[in-house]
């Protein structure tokens, strides 16, 4: 599996941590930044990341800012992309289990760094259940059309 991963400067300290807790599990990692605390724009990380999803260049997405909120906001107006703004390891499960989220964003001003990596690793380590879930993912997905 390959991960895409991003930030703006208010979740920079947290990517760089996260993206080191994949290379240390084993998970290949892309980098679209940002790659330093200067003062930035969410949407670009945010849009960069999801497009490189969407595209399928990469498996899946991790997007961080200050609250989440924003980058999440700018991932889900990419065509394809379901993100999902976490903040507990049950959530970022069921957002792979029953939403099939593509991309999951946390805040660095939020987490800590060790619930953090709890919450990636929940996200990676479910499956998508399909069944009933597929039918309401499906219906997501048609209100792009
Ligand atoms: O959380 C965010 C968006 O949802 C941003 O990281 C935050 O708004 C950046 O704020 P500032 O420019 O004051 O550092």
């Amino acid at each position: 599996m390959k991960i895409a991963i991003g930030s703006d400067h208010g979740g920079f300290e947290l990517k760089e941590e996260l993206k080191k807790h994949l290379e240390d599990r084993g998970i290949e990692c892309k980098d679209f930044g940002t790659y330093s605390e200067d003062s930035v724009d969410y949407p670009d990380f945010g849009k960069k990341v999801s497009e490189a999803v969407a595209n399928g260049e990469l498996d899946k997405g991790i997007v961080v800012c200050g609250t989440g909120i924003g980058i999440s906001i700018a991932c889900n107006k990419v065509k394809g992309i379901r993100c999902a703004l976490c903040s507990d390891t049950y959530s970022a499960k069921m957002a792979s289990m029953h939403n099939n989220a593509n991309v999951i964003a946390l805040g660095g001003r939020v987490i800590g760094k060790d619930l953090a990596k709890e919450i990636v690793d929940s996200y990676l380590n479910a499956e998508f259940e399909g069944g009933r879930h597929e039918r309401r993912v499906n219906k997501i997905m048609d209100i792009e059309k």
